[in-house]
C-alpha cells in the first residue's frame, strides 16, 4: 500500500524547499490532501497486469467473432518522467472475441486502473492490450489513445495544441489496421 505518512512528510519538505510558509491557512492541510490525492490517482501502482485481469474477469459466452469496439473512454493519467498530468485522454479498445466477450464496463475499468499508475502513453496501450488478451483469450486487440501531456503544454516546450496519438495493434490488427475502419487514425 501507499505510505501516506511518508508522502505527507515529503510534500511538507517540498513546500519548505519552495520557500513557502507552511503554517499559512491554505497550506496547513496540503501535505495531507496531496497524500490522499496520490492514494486515489495512483491506486493502480500496486496491482500487476495479471491482478487487474483477475479483478475484471467477467465474461459471457458468445459465438461468432464480430468486432467489438469501445470508443472514447475518457480518462487521465500521470507521466512518469515529470509526474505531470496527461489530460483530455480518450482511449478506444477493439478486439475480435474468441468464444467469449468481456463485460463492456470492465473495459473502461481496466483503462482507468492502468492509468492510475505513473505511466507513458505507449505503455498504457500495451498494458491494456495485455490485460484484454488475458481475460478474453483473444490476440486480436487494438488500443488507440489520444492525449494532451501537460509536461509538453504547461512547461518546457509549451506546445498547448499538440496532441499525441498512439496505436497498440496486436494480432490481426497489426497486419490489417484497416479492419478498424473509420476508427483508425493512420
Ligand atoms: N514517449 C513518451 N515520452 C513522454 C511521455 N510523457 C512524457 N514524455 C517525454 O519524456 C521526455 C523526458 O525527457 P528529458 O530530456 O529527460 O526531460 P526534460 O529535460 O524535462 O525534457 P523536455 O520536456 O524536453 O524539457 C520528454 O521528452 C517528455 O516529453 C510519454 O507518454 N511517452
Ligand atoms: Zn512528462
Amino acid at each position: 500500500m501507499i505510505d501516506t505518512k511518508a508522502i505527507e512528510e515529503h510534500v511538507l519538505g517540498i513546500l519548505e524547499a519552495l520557500g513557502e510558509d507552511v503554517t499559512r491557512e491554505g497550506l496547513v492541510e496540503t501535505p495531507k490532501r496531496v497524500a490522499k490525492m496520490y492514494a486515489e490517482v495512483f491506486a493502480g501502482i500496486h496491482y500487476s497486469n495479471e491482478e487487474v485481469a483477475q479483478m475484471f474477469d467477467k465474461t459471457f459466452t458468445q459465438r461468432g467473432r464480430d468486432l467489438v469496439f469501445v470508443k472514447d473512454i475518457e480518462t487521465f493519467s500521470f507521466c512518469e518522467h515529470h509526474m505531470a498530468l496527461m489530460y483530455d485522454m480518450k482511449i478506444s479498445v477493439a478486439y475480435y472475441p474468441q468464444g467469449k466477450v468481456i463485460g463492456l464496463s470492465k473495459i473502461a475499468r481496466i483503462c482507468d486502473l492502468v492509468c492510475r499508475r505513473l505511466q507513458i502513453q505507449e505503455r498504457i496501450g500495451s498494458d491494456i492490450a495485455e490485460i484484454m488478451t488475458m481475460i478474453t483469450g483473444s490476440e486480436d486487440v487494438a488500443v488507440l489513445i489520444e492525449a494532451h501531456h501537460s509536461c509538453m503544454s504547461a512547461r518546457g516546450i509549451k506546445k498547448t495544441q499538440a496532441k499525441t496519438y498512439t496505436q497498440t495493434l496486436r494480432g490481426v490488427f497489426a497486419k490489417h489496421p484497416e479492419q478498424l475502419g473509420g476508427f483508425y487514425h493512420g
